[in-house]
């Protein structure tokens, strides 16, 4: 499988130097300086025109960029014919951008996947779809470096909806937007930093017409960027991995 990856920072470093079943045959960043890099470590050609990007012979795209990457981008991608794994999700927060973009997706018969990214559950959260949802709680909590913050004591830096929390912390929390896209409603959240944290942690709270479930997922983040869980990347990687398997698991 050929693959085309969008941004060249922290998890398109860990996908090219882990690729295995797939080959990253083209890279695309925002950055010249930074794609020549990772073409000259990876061997991938390099690209900071998204138009000729997309004339090269790919199976799939990886956006791994961000929210204003799969703004601009993404539907380049499916008009080129190409179907996207998108690991900036919150992109898809916004009703109207989400809605043209799957739209075009379906007329085209293109796929978008979304990986599970620094989550587990997101298989069985789908059942929110089709009976009885009574809660779904997300409660993040980072060391403050993975936040940018210098907070010498825990505190809760948002707490409300899902949507508004990916507007106000874009690099922290797409993961908000995935529950809420998987369940068909819309997460609460809670942010948190904790000075003590050494893990980006994540708790489900989820209950409804199955029972309930509560899902905590203690992340190391990756190492060049704190932000990001390093599960994230790995999630990708297992998503790829999986695309030509003949055997499907997970709901
Ligand atoms: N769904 C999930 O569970 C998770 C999602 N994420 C998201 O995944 C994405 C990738 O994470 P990570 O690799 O750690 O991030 P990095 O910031 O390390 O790497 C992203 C790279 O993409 C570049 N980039 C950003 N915007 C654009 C653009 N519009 N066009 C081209 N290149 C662009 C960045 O350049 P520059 O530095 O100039 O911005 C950078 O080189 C992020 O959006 C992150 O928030 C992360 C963890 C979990
Ligand atoms: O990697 C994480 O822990 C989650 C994250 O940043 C996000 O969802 O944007």
């Amino acid at each position: 499988m050929k693959v085309g990856v969008i941004g060249c920072g922290n998890v398109g470093s860990i996908l090219a130097e882990r690729q295995t079943s797939f080959e990253i045959v083209a890279a695309y960043d925002s950055i010249p300086e930074r794609v020549a890099a990772f073409s000259d470590k990876y061997g991938a050609k390099p690209f900071s025109d998204i138009d000729v990007f997309l004339q090269e012979p790919l199976d799939i795209v990886v956006e791994v960029a961000s929210i204003d990457a799969v703004k601009d981008l993404a539907e380049k991608v499916l008009l080129a014919g190409r179907d996207l794994i998108l690991l900036s999700v919150g992109a898809l927060a916004d009703d109207a951008f989400r809605e043209e973009l799957l739209a075009t997706a379906k007329h085209l018969h293109r796929r978008i996947h979304i990986p599970s990214g620094a989550i587990m559950g997101l298989d069985n959260v789908r059942v929110g779809k089709i009976s009885r949802v009574d809660k779904l709680f997300l409660k993040t909590t980072k060391p403050p470096r993975s936040l940018h913050s210098d907070a010498h004591v825990s505190q809760c830096l948002f707490s409300g909806k899902a949507r508004d929390c990916v507007a106000l912390y874009p690099k922290n929390t797409n993961v908000a937007i995935s529950l809420s896209l998987a369940c068909g409603r819309e997460a609460d959240v809670e942010l948190w930093v904790d000075p003590k944290a050494e893990q980006n942690m994540h708790e489900i709270f989820f209950e409804g017409e199955f029972g309930d479930a509560y899902i905590r997922i203690c992340n190391l983040p990756a190492p060049e960027n704190p932000a990001t869980s390093y599960l994230a990347a790995l999630s990708v990687l297992s998503l790829l991995e999986s695309l030509e398997s003949p055997l499907v698991i997970g709901a």
